[in-house]
């Protein structure tokens, strides 16, 4: 095992050493300009994947940037690659996930209030204290980097503190830190918050979310455990365009590693860390990157059972695309055609990308407009219609390693009456006999049960249907997917899926049926 906590052999672009340091040649791609000081006092080069961590860190709370989408391109520019891009991956994105945890544990061991910091020497404290007790760095290899880092960020008199606190951080271990947070936490639900990294709020809701889908309290640790680790990259190979064996064949002529998903019998999951984009399937768009949970719940609509003409489908929110992609490949097995709609005229170019290797005849249209008007235009239109409707992204935290600290309570009201209208101009949309998939990406009542209960309350053209029934047919053969207790009432006909349960995204469906 190497100092930076990969298990791996060596490799020609790894440049770091056995304390997790850079070599000569990495570090002499680094940033920093040699100064005209003497050689005694000249500050030593930082090293590139650190640099780069710590510059994603500040473009996200600097410019309100995603990470994922700052991290890739910044990491191709520097040149920086491998083991190196690994490691900066790993340091940007743990301290993004673990920053809750880490500032509680600074909070003891810096003598001013966290927020009296300038935010840019807050952030290298974070990723020094990630180092520390996140990653496989040796304590001093974490602490002299990181005080390298913070010298030719912020400067000298800073970099003295951040030695001192990252030593005194690094006195107790992870687990002594841990038992600290949650002894000295006012309640549990905070304790939980504090040690699993989610802001209280959200911590509360996902409990809430657990119990309201029939499962027990106590997962919700291994949820925010799950919450604070990489998923694996699941590809969908779209049936008609890409079978799973052609996929398997291109991975193999590739040396890249792919095992079968475990539930959907379309996914394919990555092995370690190959890159998808070398497969001639994902690049010219009849596979994709897709989550198992998207999967399943597009599977399940389209199979969902229905009496009558099925010719035709609709997609209300298909920005980028990935279950626009799926839903149009099932449609073309089944000699169906699919209608995109998606409200950002830039999200649906990404949808006509996603749809470009389906067959001519498939996609009726990609319609740029609001959603929320297609009932109106449309109605009793469809057989099949899918809400994939905007959300807090509360059940795909895992993959945005800063949203859980951008969101707020507030987000929900905004995205719960839109919620509404979209679900209500869906079922305007179908036609009667026909299915509504209600889909979000986060299990938080008040999107999922609470949204579905209440346009129901106010129409009586639709009821539920058995989600569950729908998802488990379309499983692979043998899959025994715990869905948790049914409650009894309508609410247990419901999909709600988790990710330390499945390995999915918390993908939400409901699944209606207009009546008439
Ligand atoms: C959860 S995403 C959909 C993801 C997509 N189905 C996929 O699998 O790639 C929700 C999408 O709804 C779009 N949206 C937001 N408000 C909308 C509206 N009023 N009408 C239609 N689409 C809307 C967003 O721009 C976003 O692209």
């Amino acid at each position: 095992m190497s100092a930076d906590g990969r298990e791996r052999g060596p490799r020609r672009d790894d440049h770091r050493d056995s304390k997790g340091r850079q070599r000569g040649g990495a570090r002499a791609r680094g940033e920093t300009q040699r100064s005209a000081q003497a050689p005694g006092e000249r500050r030593r080069r930082t090293d590139p994947a650190r640099t780069a961590a710590y510059d994603v860190l500040r473009q996200v709370d600097g410019s309100d940037a995603y990470a994922n989408l700052v991290l890739p391109p910044l990491l191709r520019e520097r040149r920086i690659a491998g083991r190196d891009a690994a490691f900066a991956t790993e340091l940007a994105y743990g301290t993004l996930r673990l920053r809750g945890r880490y500032d509680a544990i600074l909070a003891r061991c810096v003598s001013r209030p966290l927020d009296q910091l300038d935010p840019e020497v807050l952030d290298v404290l974070r990723l020094g204290a990630h180092q520390v007790l996140g990653m496989r760095v040796p304590a001093h290899a974490a602490v002299s980097e990181t005080v390298a880092l913070a010298r030719d960020r912020v400067g000298a008199g800073p970099a003295q503190m951040v030695n001192a606190v990252l030593r005194a951080v690094g006195r107790t271990p992870l687990d002594g830190w841990l038992a600290t947070l949650t002894d000295e936490a006012p309640d549990a639900v905070t304790g939980l918050a504090t040690v699993g990294s989610h802001p209280v709020w959200i911590t509360r809701a996902l409990r809430e979310a657990l119990v309201g889908h029939g499962r027990s309290p106590d997962e919700i640790a291994d949820l925010l455990d799950a919450d604070n680790t990489a998923p694996r990259v699941t590809l969908v190979a779209r049936p008609g365009l890409a079978g799973p064996d052609v996929l398997q064949q291109q991975a193999e002529d590739t040396d890249v590693r792919l095992e079968p998903g475990h539930w959907a019998p379309t996914a394919l999951v990555l092995a370690g860390g190959s890159d998808p984009a070398g497969l001639a399937a994902v690049a010219d768009a009849r596979a994709g990157v897709q989550d198992e949970g998207s999967q399943l719940v597009t599977l399940a609509l389209a199979g969902a059972p229905l009496d009558g003409a099925d010719a035709r489908w609709l997609d209300l929110c298909a920005g980028p695309g990935g279950k626009a992609a799926l839903l149009a490949a099932l449609a073309g097995e089944r000699g169906a055609s699919l209608v995109a709609n998606e409200l950002q005229p830039h999200r649906a170019r990404l949808v006509e990308r996603a749809l470009r290797a389906v067959p001519e005849g498939v996609v009726e249209r990609v319609r740029t407009g609001d959603g929320r008007e297609v009932g109106a235009d449309e109605p009793a239109a469809y057989d099949r219609v899918l809400v994939d409707a905007p959300c807090t992204g509360l059940g795909a935290l895992r993959r945005r390693p800063e949203s859980r600290w951008r969101r707020t309570p507030a987000d929900l009201g905004t995205l719960s009456a839109l919620q509404r209208e979209l679900l209500g101009s869906a079922l305007d949309a179908v036609r009667p006999g026909g299915v509504v998939a209600y889909v979000t990406c986060s299990p938080h009542l008040a999107e999922t049960r609470l949204v579905v209960d209440d346009v129901l309350r106010r129409r009586d053209d639709a009821e539920r249907m058995d989600a569950r029934a729908a998802v488990r047919a379309v499983l692979v053969p043998g899959a025994d997917l715990d869905l948790g207790a049914a409650d009894g009432g309508a609410h247990g006909l419901d999909v709600q899926l988790w990710p330390h349960a499945h390995g999915t995204d918390a993908m939400h469906l409901t699944l209606l049926r207009r009546t008439r």
